[in-house]
């Protein structure tokens, strides 16, 4: 009988630690994610959420084990090369350009992408932002710059997302929106991971709490129970 063997997970971190500045931040993590899965980094201030994201990214080095994408470690170039093509990164900085529109701050990403910039519209639209596409970013609040950086993703299209706190000034509709498209983009087959401070509604998503980098001292709000 043929026995066939369940796929490798897409992405495994194997027994990897990361350094910064001499200091080790991240310690023996093993994470393996397949198509499809989504895995939530919790932690304090300064637990290590970003470096996990930046690792993965690319753009910091794991100072022990390895990272392999579909068997294959990234941090060899040849191997960076396919694998960075994977990749969407949304961060706090929104890398939103004051002289482009609205509309053209999505399609400079997805005419870069090799695409004909005509997802970037309805991407606005679906993140509620339609009627400022032709305005220029100083016009937007904090939300709606968010949204704006979530209109990306959807236009863009890759893979995988590597969102770190997605929902930082979005309102309770945006907060849904954005676990809409999470879901979606899993349901195609995408791979999510996400750090937070706030609940995001993520179905079957892997939980990953980073724990306190040093013992935690007195604050204010000890003081004041
Ligand atoms: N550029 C840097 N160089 C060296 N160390 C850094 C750098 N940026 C951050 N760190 C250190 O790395 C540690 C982890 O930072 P990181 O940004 O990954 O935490 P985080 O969990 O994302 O925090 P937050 O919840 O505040 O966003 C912190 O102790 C921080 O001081």
């Amino acid at each position: 009988m043929h026995i066939r063997k369940p796929p490798p997970p897409c992405i495994l971190l194997n027994n990897v630690s990361c350094m910064r500045n001499a200091q080790t931040i991240l310690r023996n993590i093993n994470v393996s994610v397949h198509d499809g899965s989504a895995l939530v980094l919790s932690g304090a201030n300064g637990s290590g959420k970003t470096t996990f994201l930046r690792m993965l990214a690319g753009f910091s080095r794991p100072s022990a084990g390895e990272i392999l994408w579909n068997g294959h470690d990234i941090t060899s170039p040849g191997v960076y090369q396919q694998y960075k093509l994977q990749l969407n990164w949304l961060s706090l900085k929104d890398a939103i350009k004051s002289k482009f529109t609205v509309l053209e701050n999505v399609q400079w990403y997805e005419v870069l992408e090799g695409k004909d910039g005509k997802a970037s519209l309805p991407a606005l639209e679906f993140m509620g932002l339609g009627r400022l596409a032709n305005d220029k970013p100083r016009m937007l609040s904090m939300g709606q710059r968010k949204r704006l950086q979530l209109a990306r993703l959807l236009a863009i299209g890759r893979p995988i997302w590597l969102l770190d706190e997605p929902s930082v000034a979005l309102d309770q509709e945006g907060v849904q929106l954005l676990e809409y498209i999470i879901s979606k983009h899993r349901k195609e087959g995408g791979i999510v991971f996400a750090t937070t401070h706030t609940p995001i509604e993520i179905e079957d998503a892997m939980y990953l709490r980073l724990p306190q980098r040093f013992p935690r001292r007195k604050t204010l709000v000890d003081l004041l129970d």
